[in-house]
């Protein structure tokens, strides 16, 4: 078939051999790199990486990208070239420059116009620094604490559902678990929580329920209305998703879509703004459609939400994040009127805002308390430690009668009630315990879900030193927070130990585990700047308080509640597509001792 150049261009014609096109380009960026003079070319790597990002983008298909990123540290030292444009930068003081907040902050590259929803750009996404802050601003306030604290209710009413369920599966024959299982801490034959010898509860993977919670959570407050993952105990088919061929549920189409956009983010060539992009659509790789119809489906549902809070009575408001959004796009509509249209806010940019709020917001949280209740469950010092200062707090979860029935309802204050009855704790309970917050911070630290590195790119006519390396124009940075996380100048000779006494400036440097290491010397407010969990400088998580609010509260509630026998303690299976996220949290469940 002959090319119709007009027809490809519109993406409405398949070409014949996608492969060979994509080839050519390949081949052709690589003679450009070589007979152009190479800015990077005294700072080390794998010589593949010099010519193509097809070596990093092998690793980023097999999920261990922040592995393969930290091999390559120690075999290189600090800085690595990882493709030819981009260098990865583990120097302690790398963070602070890359990330740099004010005039000497740096732009996001071309690598997110991958996360672009049907050519438009997100919060998240937009490199414009202009566009940026404007969005930032509108949702500045209701992702302050003040304003997450209002979303507490409908957090706790989840959580509460998400409990009851739980507890069925955990009395299933009734006692708590074993000593032996929890590590026999105390030494003795009934266990430090009051469990004894005998089997009991379900298993059940911890992880799916806590995706079931963050997206039922996550959705009420962007699309207006919860997903019913809790209530269906699956992850959802909606009914715009049963039209598709791959019948994927919501939680999977986002993980297919975090997975490929960092892989095609590497290829920028392929992404919106470049005249190759239509080719995409018809790379004949069933990884990659899955990744764009993910994003298509997804894309349909935020559109339907929307339509209808557009539609509905603007005069009745629920006072959730898609409340904002409308309420931004309309007072910027009728501002642009006057200005012929200029700076004006589309359907489009809340339909890409509200589908990047339930994709950022969901999974990123589950995965995070997955991986805390992972090391807490497989250090029973820790376990037992985080009990004795929650049970300080907390005396409700323990004086629960268990025997009463409680049931749900659509009434938010007869929920509220089941929440308080089931001991579900009160943020304001949580929020000044220390060992709590340490707890949350190792478990952060240690697991990585945000192990990647960022990247941000040198802007045209300006230079950026990082240490004693000096980087030109076009050049990409990136600091891969799982080395940072890891790396023994920062955190001493410990720092694959999980050990949350380091983030408490009375103990950081007086409990086992701890040696001649740097974070004896470097306090934990110190520390907090190599946390890059959430990113840092501007363009770091807005959604940081709603998540850590979240947090506390679901860590706090299963430590008080539960008792989970590990399936594998000694290994948390992962896989990485942008974020880092557990495989699954197979535990034995049972009710702790005395509930
Ligand atoms: C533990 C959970 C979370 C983690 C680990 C996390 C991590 C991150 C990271 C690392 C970034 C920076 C990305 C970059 O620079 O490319 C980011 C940005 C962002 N996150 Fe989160 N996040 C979490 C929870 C949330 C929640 C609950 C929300 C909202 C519902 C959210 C919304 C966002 C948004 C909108 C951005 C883009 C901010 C901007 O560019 O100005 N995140 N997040």
């Amino acid at each position: 078939m002959k090319l119709n150049p007009t027809a490809y261009l519109l993406g409405l014609v398949k070409p014949d051999h996608p492969w060979l096109i994509l080839a050519g380009v390949v081949l052709l960026a690589i003679l450009r790199r070589i007979t152009k003079p190479d800015p990077l070319k005294d700072i080390p790597g794998p010589w593949l990486a010099k010519h193509t990002p097809l070596l990093l983008a092998y690793h980023t298909r097999t999920g261990k990208r922040y592995l393969y990123v930290d091999k390559l540290h120690k075999k290189y030292g600090p800085f690595v070239r990882i493709t030819p444009t981009q260098v990865s930068c583990a120097h302690p003081t790398a963070p602070s420059v890359i990330y740099a907040q004010g005039s000497a902050s740096l732009p996001k590259t071309p690598f997110y116009r991958s996360f672009y929803v049907n050519g438009t750009p997100s919060l998240f996404s937009t490199q414009d620094r202009v566009g940026h802050s404007s969005k930032r601003r509108v949702l500045a306030h209701p992702f302050s604490y003040a304003s997450v604290k209002q979303f507490e209710d409908w957090i706790r009413r989840s959580v509460a559902k998400m409990v009851m369920k739980l507890d069925q599966r955990a009395r299933k024959s009734g006692v708590g678990i074993s000593a032996t299982t929890l590590g026999r801490a105390s030494g003795s034959d009934t266990g430090p929580f009051g469990g004894v010898e005998s089997e009991s509860g379900e298993e059940v993977d911890v992880l799916m329920w806590l995706n079931y919670l963050t997206f039922d959570v996550i959705s009420d407050l962007a699309f207006g209305e919860p997903l019913g993952m809790l209530d269906r105990e699956t992850d959802v088919l909606l009914e715009d998703t049963k039209k598709e061929k791959s019948q994927a549920g919501v939680a999977a189409m986002i993980d297919f879509r975090g997975r490929t956009a960092a892989f095609l983010g590497l290829f920028p060539t392929l992404l919106p703004g470049s005249i190759l992009e239509p080719l995409t659509r018809w790379i004949p790789d069933p990884f990659v459609q899955r990744g764009l119809q993910g994003t298509n489906t997804l894309s349909l549902i935020a559109q339907r939400c929307v339509k209808h809070r557009l539609d509905s009575d603007s005069s009745i408001r629920r006072g959730d994040l898609l409340d904002q959004l409308v309420d931004d796009m309309r007072s910027k509509q009728a501002q642009s009127h006057d200005r012929g249209g200029e700076g004006e806010v589309s359907e489009a940019d809340v339909v890409t805002d509200a589908m990047l709020l339930l994709t950022a917001g969901s999974d990123t949280t589950a995965n995070s308390t997955a991986a805390i209740l992972f090391w807490i469950y497989s250090t029973p010092r820790v376990l037992e430690k985080l009990r004795d200062e929650l049970t300080e707090t907390l005396s409700a979860p323990l004086t629960v009668d268990s025997t009463v029935t409680l049931t749900f309802s659509d009434d938010n204050e007869a929920t509220e009630e089941v929440a308080d009855a089931l001991g579900v704790p009160l943020h304001d309970q949580l929020k000044n315990l220390k060992y709590l917050s340490a707890v949350i911070d190792e478990g952060l630290r240690m697991f990585a879900t945000n192990a990647f590195g960022l990247p941000r790119a040198v802007p045209e006519g300006t230079s950026v030193t990082v240490e004693d390396k000096t980087f030109y124009e076009g050049i990409e940075l990136s600091t891969p927070a799982y080395t940072i996380q890891h790396d023994v100048a920062i955190w001493g000779t410990d720092a694959d130990v999980f050990r949350p006494e380091r983030w408490l400036a009375s103990e950081s440097a007086s409990c086992a585990g701890s040696s001649d290491s740097e974070s004896e010397k470097l306090g934990p407010a110190e520390l907090k700047k190599y946390l890059l969990t959430f990113g840092v400088g501007p363009r770091a998580c807005i959604g940081k308080n709603l998540a850590m609010l979240q947090m506390q509260i679901l860590v706090a509630a299963f430590v008080m509640r539960y008792d989970l026998e590990l399936r594998d303690k000694n290994e948390l299976r992962s896989v990485e597509g942008f974020m880092h996220k557990p495989v699954d949290l197979w535990a034995r469940i049972g009710m702790r001792g005395g509930l």
